[in-house]
């Protein structure tokens, strides 16, 4: 690499990441952060179901099976779902800072094409956090979880408060979710990060 500064580089000034003391254990299934998201949620039969796990540190693991429902080229994964699978993986960290984070910027490499069923060994890590900016990288492995890497990202989320939904997601789903007490438990208490 060039050594080129860009929106993804941690400024000098940024701090390393902080594991806060009620993370999800390592090993620790993290459950979809809503039904209907295309990335985790259960209840979207095309969607990615992406199985995320606390990993060490401020790290995540996952795993996503390609489906026919995912194709680009035949027989092969489409890129935008690749780069939803990392997203979706990088947006799990957000449980190791117990902050709520949404993707500012997200670069993409793809070094390997990826097979329908083959299985994306995830691994998300933050670098650096500097005010509400938090610095992210992730891979996705083939073949097993050291297989080589098929692709990666440097990704830019922005911490947000849970009014950022509130104020932009369409009133029905909003609503919906709003009446159910343990989602905006479990989202106001990542408001509050001692
Ligand atoms: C309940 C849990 C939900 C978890 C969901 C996870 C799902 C998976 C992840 C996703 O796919 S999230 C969905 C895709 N992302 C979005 O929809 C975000 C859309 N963008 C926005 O809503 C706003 O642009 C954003 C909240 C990201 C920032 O707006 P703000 O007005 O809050 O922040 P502001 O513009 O003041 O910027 C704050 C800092 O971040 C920087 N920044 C913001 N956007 C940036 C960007 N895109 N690239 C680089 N830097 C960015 C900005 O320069 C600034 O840096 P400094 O503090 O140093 O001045």
């Amino acid at each position: 690499m060039s050594g080129r500064t860009t929106a993804l580089t941690p400024p000098p000034e940024a701090g390393p990441p902080v594991r806060h003391p009620d993370a999800p254990a390592p090993g620790e299934l993290i459950g979809a952060h809503y039904e209907y998201c295309f990335g985790c949620g259960g209840g979207v039969p095309h969607g990615l179901h992406v199985e995320a796990r606390a990993g060490e540190g401020v790290s995540i693991t996952a795993e996503f099976r390609v489906k026919e429902a995912h194709q680009g080229a035949p027989g092969l994964a489409h890129g935008g779902v690749l780069a939803t699978a990392l997203d979706e993986t990088l947006g799990s960290l957000g449980w190791m800072l117990r902050v709520i984070a949404v993707t500012g910027r997200l670069e993409t490499d793809y070094l390997l094409p990826v097979p329908v069923d083959a299985v994306l060994h995830l691994r998300a890590e933050v670098t650096a956090v500097h005010g509400r900016k938090i610095y992210c990288t992730a891979t996705g492995r083939i073949g097993g979880p050291e297989g080589p890497v098929a692709v990666h990202a440097e990704a830019l989320f922005i911490e947000v408060k849970v009014d950022h939904f509130i104020e932009n997601g369409r009133p029905a789903e909003i609503q919906a979710t709003l009446a159910n007490p343990d989602q905006v438990k479990v989202a106001r208490a990542f408001e509050v990060n001692p």
